[in-house]
């Protein structure tokens, strides 16, 4: 048995986390693709079939109020905030994380003000964010200032509105400084919009210490709510009663029963709601976050450092020179959750991985594309994968 598989064992021995695994649907597949869709927590088919047989199928038009469908997105708001150092009543679960930016986006140029008119953006961002904040600028007729996060501190000036950033970068799993980069929008009287998919229950975000102005994120990746789960949308404290939402819908009236012709926003962030939540998407969410019970956020993040850590040694240690580079960087401070590495011919290397059971994905043009989901994923799996790259780089061996 090789030194490293060894200490693999060993380290599964002594994960806190490890027992943690049960709770999801998992085989032998050595899953690292949960930063794209999270495996399904056990929990999860009993319940929907619950909400569909029983809520649905015998009560019916009632569940809106006895099953607590009708106050749903509140809830499951409050129980994603820990997770994102949120306290309750800050979050609304709803609509995808696009729709979301672009509530996000709008509300906070019209927080911003008069005679702020340019929207700074993560100029290496996930698609939809740059579409979105170019749609949102052309709309409240701001220009659009795409930079890579390192040049936002001299972009920003008196005329900016807002800023959107990921926390952690899609590509190469770059954690971007959240307090700092918050400070300095903030310095320079912009409101900071932070995008969290790829870091809400990999790491904590710290929203309300930080002062975050608005965030958004998906639950279909670390959070496990399954394909499509509804995204959430998170509204400072201090902003909830001045947040002026581009999408008004009756679910954010203030007495969406009284059926009246003129808008009144709700207080509160349900003032980020529109219409008629996705309720089963949005129940099989609720039991699929039943696995955060008992689970700190900082638990997870120590061992998500920990198995990215063994990934790029075991690497290291059984893959061929200059096969494969870390796009990821190394300092713990500036990693997420993820481990992105550049190599020759990526896509047809990771369709090879997956039909030898080790999921992970490529990212065009030449990343493979690797996330740790410390609920589920162990040392021994991370040291497989590792093994198993390097047999598929090597011909002879593999
Ligand atoms: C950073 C980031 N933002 C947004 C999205 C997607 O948003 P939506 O759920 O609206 O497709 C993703 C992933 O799909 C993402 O990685
Ligand atoms: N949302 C996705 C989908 O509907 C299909 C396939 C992939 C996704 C993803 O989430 C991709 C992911 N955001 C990424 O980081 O690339």
């Amino acid at each position: 048995m090789s030194e490293l598989l060894v200490r693999a064992e060993k380290l599964d021995a002594s994960d806190e986390l490890a027992a943690k695994r049960a709770e999801f649907v998992l085989d032998e597949t050595v899953y690292l693709d949960g930063n794209s869709l999270g495996a399904l927590p056990a929990a999860v088919p009993d319940r929907v079939a619950d909400v569909v047989r029983r809520q649905w199928g015998a009560l019916r038009i009632r569940s809106w109020d006895e099953s607590g469908w009708w106050t749903a997105p509140e809830r499951i708001g409050d129980r994603i905030a820990p997770l994102v150092g949120a306290a309750a009543g800050r979050i609304v679960v709803g609509d995808s994380t696009s729709v979301n930016l672009f509530k996000a986006l709008v509300g906070a140029v019209r927080l911003a003000g008069e005679g702020r008119d340019e929207i700074v953006v993560d100029a290496t961002t996930f698609p939809t964010d740059g579409y979105i904040a170019e749609s949102a600028a052309r709309l409240t007729g701001c220009t659009l200032r795409p930079v890579t996060p390192a040049e936002v501190p001299e972009a920003l000036s008196a005329r900016t509105a807002a800023v959107l950033l990921n926390h952690v970068d899609y590509r190469t799993g770059r954690l971007h400084d959240l307090p700092a980069l918050t400070a300095a929008i903030h310095a320079s009287g912009a409101l900071a919009v932070w995008d969290l998919c790829h870091s809400a229950g990999a790491l904590p975000v710290g929203l309300d210490e930080h002062g975050v102005d608005l965030a958004v994120g998906c639950t279909y990746k670390y959070l496990n709510g399954g394909p499509g789960s509804p995204a959430y949308l998170y509204v400072r404290h201090d902003h909830q009663a001045r947040f002026d939402s581009p999408l008004p819908g009756w679910n954010s009236h203030a007495e969406p029963f009284g059926m009246r012709t003129d808008y009144e926003p709700a207080a509160g962030a349900l003032r980020g709601r529109v219409g008629t939540p996705d309720i089963l998407s949005m129940l099989a969410l609720e039991a699929a976050l039943e696995v955060w019970d008992d689970v700190p956020i900082e638990a997870v993040r120590a061992k998500s450092l920990a198995l990215t850590d063994f990934f790029l040694e075991c690497v290291a240690e059984y893959v061929p020179p200059g096969r494969v580079e870390s796009l990821t960087p190394a300092a713990h401070a500036e990693r997420g959750s993820q481990v992105a590495l550049r190599c020759d011919e990526a896509g047809p290397v990771m369709k090879r991985l997956i039909e030898r059971g080790v999921v992970g994905d490529f990212r065009h043009p030449d990343v493979l594309r690797f996330g740790f989901t410390p609920l589920y994923v162990g040392f021994a799996d991370v040291e497989r994968a590792a093994r198993v790259l390097a047999e598929t780089l090597s011909p002879a061996r593999g």
